[in-house]
């Protein structure tokens, strides 16, 4: 498996291409600015996506999809989760036989309720195998060649197995696992979740009620995992535990330092209104609160996080809420 495509000129699909050349791949990057392409091709810099980082010149970048499509024996998949069903409709007819799909994208489509491997099975031809690859995992980190682990999960054990040595080294650690579902379960919530902490963070309301927080998201996350069919062990994992841990701490996050606006007092127009990277957990929240009442599944904290972006709920009104549940038992079984 020598040539990677990369399907997503973005942070997190340039620092991934920049880890596959790493990993010693020949690898190409789809752009879909003719900007993004020539910055990358000539003074190999994003400035739009990973500005100040330097990019290996053995890089390439294109805006023909196509083209990268046919030069890969694997391609990832990192557009924003709600375009990856266009972006697979486009790519489909052109797709070979047995080259494997890796989704890099977190999140819930709106509308379908669908993970992102549910929606690429729908667009892409059957003869794709489908891979997640998900994790705590910051691509400016990932760009500078700091150490990182993530989680790719696959059905086909022996592909897992060519695809960890393809994308691996000795900074980019990818750990195998056959819970497709749990992983990306995982790494969708946790958007939802981050915006959550930082919201708590932004109102200052100490390092116990972040605590409880995680502890109880991740209870929402397993719950919602579960449901769909992931495995329980999944999410105490590099694509559970480990990305809400990194996600909802840290202000590098994107979804984190939304939350902390929003708990300071600013509002939700304005605060996208001064960025251009994508903050997944503003679109996946009230798909995740669609599919776990679809489900039965009891997640009062993304249903806080959706009130607020969603329905214009008051912060105070909505914490008030929150600490005003029933008490109840720790562990469901
Ligand atoms: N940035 C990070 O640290 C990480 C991001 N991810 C995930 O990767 C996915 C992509 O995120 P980033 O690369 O960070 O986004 P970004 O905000 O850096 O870039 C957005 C990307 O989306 C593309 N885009 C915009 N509209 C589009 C459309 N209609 N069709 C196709 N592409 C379109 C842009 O060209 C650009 O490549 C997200 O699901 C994110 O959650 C996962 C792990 C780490
Ligand atoms: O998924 C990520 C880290 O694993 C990136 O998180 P943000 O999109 O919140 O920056």
């Amino acid at each position: 498996m020598q040539r990677i495509g990369v399907i997503g000129a973005g942070a997190w699909g340039t620092a991934l291409a920049l880890a596959a050349t790493r990993a010693g791949r020949q690898t190409t990057l789809w752009a879909r600015e003719q900007a993004v392409a020539d910055a990358i091709n000539g003074q190999h810099e994003n400035p739009d996506y990973l500005p100040g980082l330097p990019l290996d010149p053995s890089l390439r970048a294109t805006t023909d999809a196509l083209a990268v499509l046919a030069a890969a024996d694997a391609v990832l998949l990192v557009v924003p989760a709600q375009h990856l069903r266009a972006t697979c409709a486009t790519l489909a007819p052109h797709w070979r036989p047995g080259v494997p799909a890796l989704i890099c994208a977190k999140g819930i489509e709106q509308g379908s309720g669908q993970l992102m491997s549910e929606v690429a099975a729908e667009t892409l031809p059957a003869t794709v195998p489908l891979v997640a690859l998900s994790g705590p995992s910051f691509a400016a980190e990932v760009a500078r060649g700091l150490p990182t682990a993530v989680t790719l999960a696959c059905e086909d054990q022996a592909l897992g197995t060519s695809l960890l040595s393809a994308l691996g080294s000795r900074s980019f650690r990818p750990y195998l696992s056959a819970d497709l579902i749990g992983a990306e379960v995982g790494g969708a919530v946790k958007n939802v979740l981050a915006i959550a902490c930082g919201v708590l963070e932004g109102r200052a309301m100490g390092d116990n009620a972040r605590a409880a927080l995680l502890t109880r998201g991740l209870a929402e996350i397993t719950r919602l995992g579960v449901a769909k069919g992931g495995l329980p062990g999944t999410f105490m994992g590099l694509s559970g535990m480990g990305d809400l841990l990194l996600t909802a701490t840290s202000m590098q996050s994107r979804n984190f330092s939304l939350g902390f606006a929003l708990g300071e007092g600013k509002s939700l127009s304005a605060i996208l209104a001064g960025r251009k990277a994508v903050t997944e957990g503003v679109f996946t929240a009230a798909a995740v609160v669609a599919l776990a009442e679809q489900l039965g599944v009891d997640m009062p904290i993304c249903q806080a996080v959706d009130a607020i972006l969603n329905r214009g709920a008051d912060v105070e009104q909505v914490v008030a809420a929150l600490l005003s549940r029933p008490f109840r038992v720790e562990l469901e079984h």
